[in-house]
């Protein structure tokens, strides 16, 4: 039998970049018609700033074999809502995940196929466990980057379309200088 070969890399923890893995650039304009106010989305497209990005390992999609990546998710609003991750459930909707924050300051929305909503604030340390069958979207709460690793199986896969589609059933945004989670208002079963 032939044998992979171990991997050890240092992840650098002041950036966010993994060396030698593939890098993967999403600008506000790969996220239209994820933001509420699309009043202050064109506005701020005219800058079409770098929302986030992913360094990642991965591996062929095979049972068993684990990819992991690193995001870093800039600071920023477009109108109230804060900076987030597209979201996703997995194509293989059963495969769960590891997130472990690194740097800066957010948290994890995430939701079932039902539209159940979890919140769980994000710092450096935290560990999420996304169990299967739960969509999961990162958002940047603070004002520097937000980096956290993720750890998930290799054939676990994106599946994007009924995020990008109905959103999540919660928000997170600011509002007299707070941080409020509250129901998204164009939400739809
Ligand atoms: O959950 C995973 C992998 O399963 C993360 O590595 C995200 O892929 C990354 O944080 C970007 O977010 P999305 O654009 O993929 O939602
Ligand atoms: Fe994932």
């Amino acid at each position: 039998m032939e044998y992979k070969r171990p991997i050890g890399l240092d992840i650098d923890l002041e950036t966010g970049v993994i060396p030698g893995a593939k890098k993967l650039v999403r600008r506000l304009s790969d996220l239209k018609g994820y933001f509420l106010d699309e009043e202050a989305y064109n506005e701020l497209l005219k800058e079409d700033p770098v929302v986030y990005e992913v360094y990642a390992i991965e591996q062929e999609e095979k049972e068993g074999d684990l990819n992991f990546a690193t995001t870093v998710l800039y600071p920023g609003k477009v109108g109230k809502e804060f900076f987030f991750t597209k979201g996703h459930f997995h194509a293989k909707a059963d495969r769960a995940e590891i997130y472990y924050g690194i740097k800066g300051k957010g948290g994890m929305l995430l939701q079932t196929p039902e539209g159940e909503a979890e919140w769980i604030p994000m710092g450096p340390g935290t560990v999420v466990y996304v169990p299967p069958y739960w969509a999961h979207r990162t958002v940047n709460t603070g004002n520097e980057p937000f980096i956290f690793l993720a750890i998930y199986p290799s054939d676990a896969g994106h599946d994007y379309g009924s995020i990008k589609e109905k959103g999540f059933s919660k928000i997170v945004i600011e509002e007299d200088g707070e941080v409020k989670v509250v129901d998204n208002p164009r939400w739809k079963e």
